[in-house]
């Protein structure tokens, strides 16, 4: 079993099992086999991101298992860009506003029907957007760790993580059912922080809506506005930057939060 020991200034791994004292150094960074001097005092920087239209193309495939319950209720179906407006709160709310569009409410079988359809559908056509995979592995060997803060239920986020082959690169998710509030709530982004192991002068933020950006400026964190995603140009108001590709995000989150040593 690993603990983490400090001595001093000094953190260090342990195998030892024995629970680590109380220590004001940072650890997040400790593994067995550690250097207790190198390593194990940095705290990592946490690039805090959001999935749907920042990190991942949901679109596709959120079109096709929204467009399958509107087929199963004989309504008409929505176009990719129509959907793209209703993204970013959830799913409970993208279904209120596609019935809504269709001058109905949900009736009470369809988000359970939506998610089973679409959990099992969840990376048919979804793909991360394009240079996530390099400027990830880039942002990793510079000291960066990861954590997805999304609206999208923990389970499907999960799901369509590992498929995409991102899931072991990120030391936490946090679903839009993983805490008592979601987005634009900054306790879903501080707890989904938590969960990582960050701190909040160590983060920052990259999304696609409104949400992301006052979650952000409200949890004390900078945000870099994903303009390649589905939020309105508008939405990008109380952004600390705006990002046209995942790489400029890279670079910019780099300049925000230069490495502390
Ligand atoms: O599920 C949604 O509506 C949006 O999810 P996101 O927070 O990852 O953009
Ligand atoms: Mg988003």
């Amino acid at each position: 079993m690993t603990a983490v020991a400090c001595i001093g200034g000094s953190c260090f791994a342990t195998r030892s099992g024995v629970a680590a004292p109380p220590c004001a150094v940072k650890t997040n960074r400790c593994y067995p086999g550690s250097n207790p001097i190198a390593e194990c005092n940095i705290v990592l920087r946490t690039l805090l991101l959001d999935l749907d239209g920042t990190l991942v193309d949901t679109l596709p495939d959120l079109t096709a298992a929204l467009n399958r319950l509107m087929a199963a209720r004989a309504l008409p179906p929505f176009p990719p860009a129509e959907v793209a407006t209703m993204v970013g709160d959830g799913v409970a709310v993208l279904l209120a506003r596609a019935f809504a569009a269709r001058g109905r409410e949900p009736d009470p079988e369809a988000l359970a029907a939506f998610m089973a359809d679409y959990e099992s559908h969840v990376a048919v056509e979804s793909r991360l957007f394009p240079g996530v995979r390099p400027a990830l592995d880039d942002l990793a060997g510079q000291g960066w760790q990861f954590a997805v803060c999304t609206n999208k239920p923990e389970g499907a986020a999960r799901a369509l993580l590992d498929s995409l082959g991102v899931l072991p690169l990120l030391r936490a998710v946090g679903g839009g059912d993983s805490f008592p509030t979601r987005k634009p709530d900054p306790a879903h982004l501080l707890a989904t922080l938590a969960r990582a192991g960050g701190e909040v002068a160590q983060t920052v933020v990259l999304g696609d809506h409104r949400n992301d950006v006052t979650a952000a400026r409200q949890a004390g964190v900078p945000c870099i506005f994903a303009v390649w995603g589905y939020g309105a140009p508008s939405m990008a108001e109380g952004s600390t930057a705006v990002a046209r590709d995942f790489a400029e995000a890279a670079a910019i989150a780099n300049r925000l939060l230069p490495p502390s040593r």
